[in-house]
């Protein structure tokens, strides 16, 4: 009896062992992020491209070719700056690039022309550096945990919707309950629908997708 006690404290401490070592070896390998969630870390701005008149992508570079940024789809960092006062200013922003692009990432600004970090972004120039944290967000994407995806999006909220598809292949234009009815996936429990758009846009998707007769559980706003 006691041989058998010993030797399944053996198993036990040999089946921990297995497991502590997997653990560090699955994460050894796993490529480590430039974000820190609790520092600001300072990205240099290798490109900038005008895309209207207020509105511009922004290309920063991480340390090297080969660095990933860290963020999984759907979440976003923090960006600090300094407004026309001065005065530090912190605001989110989602990336539109992916952690299978390596080496750099990528920011769509829309610039107001009273807002406070988008001074800050008008006066940026290649070789100025930017210091963002991250990740933040309640958002997490993860392949197979709904059947479908439906995505309303507006506005700078068009960032968040950019990182998935390869190319956006759904409805463009005013969004009605008709649009909602032809381009998303019905209402069922495995579905999700996300949405991100100024704040007047995301109050009528609501009372759209209530009339259709989606359950609130299947809704996210960003
Ligand atoms: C999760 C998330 C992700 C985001 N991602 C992006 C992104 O990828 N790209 C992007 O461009 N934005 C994004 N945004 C929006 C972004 O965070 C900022 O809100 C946006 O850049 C405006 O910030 P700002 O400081 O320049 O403007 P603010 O200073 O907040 O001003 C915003 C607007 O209000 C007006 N305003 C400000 N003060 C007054 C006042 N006293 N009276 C009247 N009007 C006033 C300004 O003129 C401006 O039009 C995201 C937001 C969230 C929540």
């Amino acid at each position: 009896m006691d041989f058998l006690e010993a030797n399944e404290t053996q198993i036990v401490i040999a089946g921990f062992a297995i497991a502590i070592a997997a653990f560090y070896l699955i994460n050894s390998r796993k490529p480590k992020g430039c974000l820190d969630p609790e520092k600001f870390r300072d990205f240099k701005l290798v490109k900038r491209t005008q895309l209207s008149h207020n509105v511009a992508k922004f290309k920063f570079a991480l340390p090297t070719p080969t660095s990933v940024f860290g963020l999984a789809i759907g979440q976003h960092i923090s960006c600090r700056g300094k407004d026309s006062q001065g005065e530090e200013v912190i605001k989110p922003y989602t990336p539109t690039t992916v952690d299978t692009d390596l080496g750099y990432f990528e920011l769509v600004i829309k610039m107001y022309p009273q807002g406070r970090m988008s001074h800050h972004f008008r006066e940026m120039k290649e070789g100025d550096y930017l210091s963002v944290k991250g990740p933040k967000g309640r958002f997490k994407y993860r392949f197979g945990d709904v059947r479908a995806y439906g995505m309303l999006a507006g506005g700078s909220g068009i960032t968040p919707m950019f990182q998935p598809p390869e190319r956006w292949t759904g409805g463009v234009g005013f969004v009605t309950k008709e649009m909602i009815k032809e381009h998303l996936p019905e209402p069922a429990f495995d579905i999700k629908i996300l949405r991100c758009g100024p704040p007047p846009m995301n109050k009528a998707m609501a009372g759209h997708l209530e009339a259709l007769g989606y359950d609130p559980e299947t809704l996210f706003q960003f």
